[in-house]
């Protein structure tokens, strides 16, 4: 059953395209896309559908978007702490939201990961996402041997702490947390719909204690590792699973468009 805080909750599937796609194919797979969800007459109040680009492409995706009045959103995949100056390679918030991004997603286990990123680091940064007025993607998750160790719901509630950590209760409620277990990243090992809500469920809580019932009731949790067509209804069948966060198989725009109408899919969970 439907309860009201969900109804509440406008899902948001996300395509982070990760480092692929240069700026004309990006125009091509938006295009195309848009072409699909149109032919299905998709209804982007029911389910919100943004791309996450490399930087590179998002000036000719804001000029598709904009000229072609699509009701796609977008955004960026990472976000300096620092306004402007000498920080070579560094792309500011003010930079991103000039250029109509709707989101920024911080906290990737991939910057975790191969840049060192801490929670403090990510905390500042969906900060810097929210002054420019942009909405923070916030990805916490755990690794294969915290999942093992059965630490894993302790290991993600601290680490939205510490991620969302200055925010206030109605900054929490407007940005977006996305779970992700590192271990199901382009792994195609996707975690159980179970799983999937296990985490989302402790996360929400987790809100409700630091910041407010209100916050935790407003604020979008989305799952990404592995989703496909295949997965998509299942997981999105969980009551604290408000949407997706996908990767490579929002490269595919026919593919990325059925997760998107996730509730015309079959739940082949049950389905050995
Ligand atoms: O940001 C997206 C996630 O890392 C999931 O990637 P994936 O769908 O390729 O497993």
């Amino acid at each position: 059953m439907t309860t009201m805080a969900q109804q509440q909750r406008v899902p948001l599937i996300a395509g982070n395209w990760k480092m692929n796609q240069n700026h004309q194919e990006a125009v091509v797979l938006v295009q195309k896309l848009s072409w699909v969800l149109q032919d299905k007459k998709h209804d982007y109040e029911r389910v919100e559908v943004t791309v996450v680009p490399p930087f590179t492409d998002l000036r000719s995706v804001q000029t598709i978007v904009d000229g072609d009045r699509m009701r796609i959103t977008y955004g960026a995949q990472d976000v300096s702490v620092h306004d402007a100056g000498a920080y070579t390679g560094e792309i500011s918030a003010s930079m991103l939201a000039k250029l109509g991004c709707s989101y920024v997603v911080v906290g990737h286990s991939e910057r975790r990961e191969y840049h060192g990123e801490d929670d403090a680091l990510v905390a500042a940064k969906a900060l810097k996402a929210i002054d420019a007025g942009m909405t923070p993607i916030v990805c916490v998750g755990e690794g294969l041997d915290i999942r093992n160790e059965g630490t894993h719901v302790a290991h993600c509630t601290q680490q939205v702490e510490g991620s969302l950590a200055g925010l206030s209760p109605d900054q929490v409620a407007e940005a977006v947390i996305a779970y992700e277990p590192v271990w199901a990243i382009g792994t195609g090992e996707v975690a159980t719909p179970e799983d999937a809500q296990e985490v989302c469920e402790a996360i929400r809580a987790q809100v409700a204690k630091t910041w407010s019932s209100q916050a935790a009731e407003r604020v979008r949790i989305l799952y990404g590792g592995s989703v496909k067509a295949a997965n998509a209804a299942a997981i999105m069948a969980q009551p604290d699973v408000d949407g997706a966060l996908v990767g490579g198989a929002s490269l595919q725009a026919e593919e990325f468009a059925a997760i998107c109408r996730f509730y015309d899919l079959p739940d082949l969970s049950g389905v050995a």
